[in-house]
């Protein structure tokens, strides 16, 4: 029988463990996944760090995730995930690619210098406010500016429970700092756009030169394949960190709690506006365009809200397209194989 407490330190806790049956609880051995490959996954668990090949019984994984396998190591089941962060897959389609789960903790960084920018900021609160994490921001290059109190003020504003810290990243002093969110089994994940220091900050964290690859290789027979590089990290201080460069630019999708949650001051003015469906341009009696005018709101925190709503509801619903095409094209194929076998068997 596993040892539960032995997998606190890689982030096990009463959320997964409430999932088990009683038969999994005494004959089940729960795996995380630390690192996600073309044909396998590294995975760590009681027994230590391993490598499992891929298989169809498997459902669509993510690093992060917490899954159980048998004695004989075969996968039974995924657990639930706490957490999950989902991105726009590449292409013209519209489809979502997981990228994390079963994180606890989001950095933003952003950088105070010419690149400040609270519009993008909003857009990744979001983000992590729809996926269960906690949000931190994190203002880097503390040291290129001399501004940093009127940015952090900025950002107070925007949310004023929000735990918002400004940073050196070169310094070591970072580990204290973000001490608070790096505990042993805290899961945390970097996101900002490029330049803002991720690599940097995790180089001070892990403490030495821990250098992102951007792809590993792998032969799988027909040819070299470069394949993105995501892998959970054990930190110095006992804190994870969920390395992946897939998060940096992120397109909104499904992400409505999560807008509303950062944009929760137009929100509640929104309920005071003369009609229902108040779209906060020109509609007379408008609560929202009201605080703009008084000063309390600014006209660019309004635009993106709008901004952030349209793209999210765009891909939502393109999302929403999609899954019924491919329904209705599983129900032909369904009907087509039924005539089949109705036409042989008469
Ligand atoms: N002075 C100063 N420079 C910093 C700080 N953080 C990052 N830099 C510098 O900014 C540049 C970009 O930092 P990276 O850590 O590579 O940024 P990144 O977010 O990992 O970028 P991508 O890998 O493109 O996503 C590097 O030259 C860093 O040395 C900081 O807090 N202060
Ligand atoms: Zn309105």
């Amino acid at each position: 029988m596993t040892n539960f407490q032995n997998l606190a330190k890689i982030g096990w806790t009463p959320y997964f463990q409430q999932q088990l049956t009683l038969q999994e609880w005494s004959d089940a051995h729960p795996l995380r996944i630390i690192s996600q490959h073309r044909s396998c996954i590294s995975v760590q668990g009681e027994a230590g760090t391993y490598s499992l090949p891929l298989t169809p019984a498997m459902d669509a994984l993510v690093v992060g995730d917490w899954i159980l396998v048998d004695s004989e190591q075969r996968y039974i089941r995924l657990l639930e995930r706490y957490s999950c962060f989902k991105r726009k897959a590449p292409g013209t389609h519209v489809a979502w690619q997981l990228i994390s789960a079963n994180v606890d903790t989001a950095f933003i960084l952003c950088a105070l210098n010419e690149d400040f920018n609270l519009s993008r900021l909003e857009r990744y609160l979001a983000l992590v406010h729809s996926s269960s994490a906690q949000a931190v921001v994190v203002l880097t290059k503390s040291d290129q500016v001399t501004h940093a109190e009127q940015a952090l003020d900025a950002v107070r504003r925007l949310d004023a429970a929000l735990d918002v810290l400004t940073l050196n990243t070169h310094a070591p002093e970072c580990v204290e700092r973000l001490s608070p969110w790096l505990s042993e089994g805290q899961t945390v994940v970097l996101l900002g756009s490029s330049g803002v220091g991720k690599s940097t900050l995790t180089n001070t964290l892990m403490n030495t030169q821990h250098q992102r690859t951007g792809g590993i290789r792998e032969d799988d027979g027909k040819g070299r394949h470069t394949t993105t590089h995501r892998e959970l990290v054990t930190l110095p201080s006992g804190g994870l960190l969920l390395d992946t460069p897939g998060m940096r630019e992120l397109q909104l999708g499904g992400c409505e709690t999560g807008i509303s949650s950062a944009f929760a001051d137009i929100e509640l003015l929104g309920e005071q506006c003369r009609f229902n469906d108040c779209r906060h341009e020109q509609e007379p009696g408008c609560a929202v365009q009201g605080a703009i005018e008084s000063g309390a709101l600014s006209q660019r925190r309004l635009t993106n809200y709008l901004k952030l709503n349209r793209e999210n509801a765009f891909n939502t619903s393109s999302l929403a397209q999609r899954r019924a095409k491919e329904k209705s094209f599983g129900k032909m194929v369904k009907q087509v194989v039924k005539n089949k076998a109705r036409l042989k068997d008469g």
